[in-house]
Formats: structure tokens, sequence, C-alpha cells
């Protein structure tokens, strides 16, 4: 049983999510909730390690995906089942939804390989909450080259970014319950407001 709740962040790479990350979990403990902040691929020393390969390593399509899985099936029982059974809210910066938009939208791996893969890994479990920031295809790219070296899917074309982002906004239309899907091409101010209304209403 989880005690906790589970809220996941997703967009494309420059959409601006992990800028608001640090945010909304100060907003929670704000209201006494204890978070536990984490990040996919990643969030245990393992994960980490596969991180550095996934991000830039070439690799068949197929061993991405289950590579990506793997990390997680780490991350969910090192991090984030234990912090939702003690009552923690997780904080992520990206889950399952990261791998339908990249690998199954991006990469066009075909998405009953995926549901197959998240049926093992996490038959039960979902995010309570995920914030889509969305962008168009050009501001993410410019906010992209303002700020870094760019990783191995930073340097994709931008047909890959609109297949991705057109997965990810197919998949909040999907499951309307539990996204919400966030104008990201505005102000940081405008949208830490927008921010602050939904996880106070939540
Ligand atoms: N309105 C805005 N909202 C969010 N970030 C913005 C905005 N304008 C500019 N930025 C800048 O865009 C850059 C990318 O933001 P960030 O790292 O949060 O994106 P991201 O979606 O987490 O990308 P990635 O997934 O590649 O890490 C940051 O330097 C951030 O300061
Ligand atoms: C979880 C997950 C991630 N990715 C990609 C998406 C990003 O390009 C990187 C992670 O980098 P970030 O800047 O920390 O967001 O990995 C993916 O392709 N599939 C996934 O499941």
């Amino acid at each position: 049983m989880t005690l906790g709740k589970f809220i996941t962040f997703e967009g494309i790479d420059g959409a601006g999510k992990s800028t608001h990350l640090a945010f909304v979990a100060d907003l929670l403990r704000e209201r006494g909730k204890s978070v536990v902040m984490t990040r996919e691929p990643g969030g245990t020393p393992l994960g980490e390690k596969l991180r550095e390969m996934l991000l830039h390593e070439k690799m068949h399509l197929e061993t991405e995906a289950l590579l990506m899985f793997a990390a997680r099936r780490e991350h969910l029982a090192q991090i984030i089942e234990p912090a939702l059974a003690r009552g923690d809210w997780v904080i992520s910066d990206r889950f399952t939804d990261a791998t339908f938009a990249y690998q199954g939208g991006g990469r066009k791996l075909p998405f009953a390989k995926l549901e197959a893969l998240e049926q093992w890994v996490h038959p039960t479990l979902q995010p309570d909450l995920t914030f889509l920031f969305d962008v168009p295809l050009d501001v993410a790219r410019a906010r992209l080259d303002a700020t870094r070296e760019l990783d191995k899917f930073e340097q994709e074309k931008a047909e890959f970014f609109a297949a991705t982002r057109d997965a990810y906004l197919r998949r909040a239309a999907q499951f309307p319950e539990r996204f919400r899907v966030i104008d990201s091409s505005r102000p940081i101010d405008m949208t830490r407001q927008e921010l602050r209304d939904i996880v106070f209403s939540a």
C-alpha cells in the first residue's frame, strides 16, 4: 500500500521541467510534506551508472528501452516504493511516460513492447500527478543551445522531438485524470503561479 504521493515531471529536453522541480518540492515542504526528489534515468547508484551509458553511448533502440526499465526497476525498489510506503511525497524528474514518448514516439519502438515492460516492472503503480511541460520545439532548442553541452538525446533532430512531443501530448489526452499540461513557453513566474494553484488545490 502507498501512503505518500507520486508526482512526475515530463517534457521534451529544454522544456523547463527541471527548473520547476525544486520550486514544487519547496511548496510541498511548506505544507509539511516530507519530499524525496529524484530522477530518471538514475536515482540510485546503479541507475546513475546506467544513465551515463544511456545518455552518451550509441545502442540498439531495444537495448535503450530495456536499460531504461532496468534502471527504473532499481529506482522503484530502492527509492520510490520505500518512500511512498513511509508516507513521503516522491517527485521524479521523468518516469515511464518518458519511455513511451522518447523510445515509443521518438524512436518508434512499438508501444505494445513498452506496455509489456511497464506491466512487468510496475504493474499497479502509476504517478498520482504528472506535469507535462509543453513548449514549441524552437523554444526548447533555443534554451538547450543557450545552456550546455548536448547529450545523445539532446543532439537529436527536430523530427525526433516533434514525434516525442506528440507522443507526450497523446499520452496526456489518454490519461487526463493524472496529467496537467503546463504551457512552459511563458515566463518562469507565470508557470510557477499555475504550479502553485495546482499543488494547493491537490
Ligand atoms: N520560461 C522558462 N521556464 C523554464 N525554463 C526556462 C524558461 N526560460 C528559460 N529557461 C531555461 O531553459 C533551460 C532549460 O531548462 P531545464 O533544464 O529546466 O529544462 P528541462 O526540461 O529539464 O530539460 P532537460 O530535460 O534536457 O534537462 C534552463 O537554463 C532554464 O533556466
Ligand atoms: C526516463 C527516460 C529518459 N529518457 C531521456 C530523456 C532525456 O533526454 C534524458 C534524461 O535527461 P534529463 O535532462 O535529465 O531529462 O533521457 C528517455 O529517452 N527515456 C526514458 O525513459
